[in-house]
């Protein structure tokens, strides 16, 4: 079974959707492949629009797969994984198509980073976000802290990144990460209402404005705090007290 999943619609829309609504769409190394893959799809495709959501009403995405990189220890071996996911949460942020984050559930960890690259946002009522690594003893790790920076006030950004707490629809509306909460049901007819005005669009416009904002961002700049992000995020994952912190959750949820 793929772990991600690929809808390609005529209205212009394509949905990639991560499929692993029982780890609550965690993000393994097939993740991260089956993602580029996509998008490579995605990118040459008729559509107008990306939607990057989850499978499920529980979670958008659980960041890494904790029970899969349990096991990497050292810094180096942190750096290589975490590069791979930061190259697609770049790619996404960079992308020449509109992209959605369409939050179907709770974003955690570096599933907060995943919709961070996404140029809109918007969520069921019942989700929540949070960056929670710091609770893991690390940093953002896929470059999504410097994505976040870019998207919403800085010292809001500061607060979500250093309290890891997690944010209710409410505070995210409020903060700026959210741009629209979904009530409509079912949520993907919601979330086509949101992009409907974009579609009615050519695509010579869409491409031309999304062109126009990417010009905005600081691309070189970006770059490099990602990759700085990502070096000081290995750096961390190494110590004695993220393996802890890790181990410390799958013994709860597992009970072992
Ligand atoms: C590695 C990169 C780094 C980064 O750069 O940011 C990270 O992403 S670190 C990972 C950060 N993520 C977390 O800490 C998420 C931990 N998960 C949760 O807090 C919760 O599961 C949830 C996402 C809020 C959902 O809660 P709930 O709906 O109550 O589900 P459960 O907690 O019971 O989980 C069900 C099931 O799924 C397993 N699970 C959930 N998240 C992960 C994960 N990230 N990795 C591995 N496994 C995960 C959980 O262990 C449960 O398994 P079972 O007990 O076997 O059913």
């Amino acid at each position: 079974m793929a772990n991600v999943l690929l809808e390609q619609n005529s209205n212009g829309v394509t949905w990639i959707r991560i499929n692993r609504e029982e780890i609550r769409n965690a993000v393994n190394f097939e993740v991260m492949e089956e993602l580029n893959d996509l998008l490579t799809i995605a990118e040459k495709d008729e559509s107008k629009v990306v939607i990057i959501s989850g499978i499920g009403k529980k979670a958008f995405c659980s960041g890494g797969d904790l029970s899969a990189f349990q096991h990497i220890l050292s810094e180096d071996a942190a750096r290589r994984m975490l590069m791979k996911m930061g190259a697609v949460i770049e790619r996404i942020a960079f992308f020449p198509k509109i992209t959605i984050a369409a939050l179907n559930g709770t974003a955690v960890g570096g599933g907060a980073e995943l919709a961070s690259a996404c140029d809109f946002r918007i969520a069921a009522p019942h989700i929540k976000v949070g960056f929670v690594q710091a609770n893991l003893a690390i940093t953002t790790g896929w470059g999504g802290g410097t994505l976040l920076l870019e998207r919403i006030a800085k010292l809001e950004a500061l607060q979500m990144l250093l309290s890891a707490k997690m944010y209710s629809t409410e505070e995210l509306i409020r903060n700026g990460f959210i741009q629209h909460v979904i009530t409509k049901e079912p949520f993907e007819e919601g979330v086509i209402d949101f992009a409907g005005p974009f579609l009615n669009k050519t695509k010579g416009v869409i491409q031309a404005y999304k062109g126009r904002y990417i010009d905005h961002l600081d691309q070189g700049r970006i770059h490099l705090n990602m990759k700085n992000e990502i070096a000081e995020c290995a750096k961390l994952w190494e110590e004695k007290e993220h393996h802890e912190a890790v181990l410390a959750f799958l013994k709860k949820s597992k009970n072992i």
